[in-house]
């Protein structure tokens, strides 16, 4: 049908990543309008920047991708899905292939989110089949890692998160990792900052044996006021290589003013 189909956003094998990336998902918590608003509000936010939508993105429900990328695109919005199937295009009801994602302009698919075990039952196998087919149609899968519980030793599970994810992805593929403890998705605060600058570090150094572009952020009660504490500690102690590339909004970046409020302190605050 003519005008139904959004001017995609290309999505080559191995686009470049941007060297900071502040995010939001909210999750399913939008309904029809809200959607609307939300992205007028991003939209009209950002285009009174003079960076406008650098280094910006959100990964949003399926059906309001398109508009998404037809009203954020333009500005340099990069819009992404929260999930994506692990099969090819064909006979798979209900499922939104890697392919179509590509196809409309989508960039990055959401990987290994706790909710999605918790409520949908995904497995490390799930994983790792849907990051490698995100990654063989250009799209780059973000990666949710994190220790399950508050005094686990994080590094413990990471190693392995990123293995089990990445393990069948092309070597040279940008990849996307949020660090998000599973203690505090949905918590009243997000982890202390010197415990989230150990262990971005960590996960860089893990992400150092791949050829590929590769980002580190930080989620999990994130919003107004984390990163900016997350880079203070950062070169309090030294560890500029704590410092993520930004963060990933989830409660917080339903509003889209707290979102904006959150890529303006992000840009103030990058390392
Ligand atoms: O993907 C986003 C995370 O689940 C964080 O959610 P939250 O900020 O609402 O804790």
């Amino acid at each position: 049908m003519p005008g139904t189909t959004p001017a995609a956003q290309p999505a080559t094998q191995h686009s470049s990543l941007p060297t900071t990336l502040v995010g939001a998902s909210p999750k399913s918590y939008l309904t029809a309008p809200a959607a609307v608003e939300w992205i007028r509000i991003v939209g009209e936010g950002l285009a009174a920047h003079p960076e406008r939508g650098d280094g910006v993105f959100a990964c949003l429900p399926f059906p309001i991708i398109p508009d998404a990328i037809r009203a954020l695109g333009p500005l340099g919005v990069l819009i992404g899905s929260q999930d994506v199937s692990r099969h090819p295009v064909g006979a798979f009801t209900g499922e939104v292939s890697a392919e179509l994602l590509s196809g409309l302009g989508s960039r990055f698919a959401m990987v290994g989110h706790p909710e999605r075990v918790k409520y949908f039952g995904e497995t490390p196998d799930d994983f790792g089949a849907k990051s490698r087919a995100a990654a063989e149609h250009g799209i780059a899968p973000i990666l949710v890692v994190g220790e399950p519980e508050r005094g686990h030793d994080p590094a413990g599970v990471i190693g392995p998160q990123l293995d089990a994810a990445f393990g069948d992805v092309s070597d040279d593929a940008p990849v996307v990792v949020a660090y998000e403890p599973t203690w505090v998705i949905g918590a009243a605060e997000p982890a202390p900052a010197d415990h989230i600058v150990g262990v971005v570090a960590g996960i860089r150094a893990l992400l150092a044996q791949r050829s590929g572009e590769s980002r580190v952020l930080y989620g999990g009660s994130a919003g107004p006021g984390t990163f900016a504490a997350i880079a203070a500690e950062g070169r309090a102690s030294g560890r500029l290589d704590g410092i993520p590339a930004g963060v990933f909004l989830g409660r917080a970046g339903v509003d889209p003013h707290g979102f904006l409020a959150t890529i303006a302190e992000v840009r103030e605050h990058r390392a």
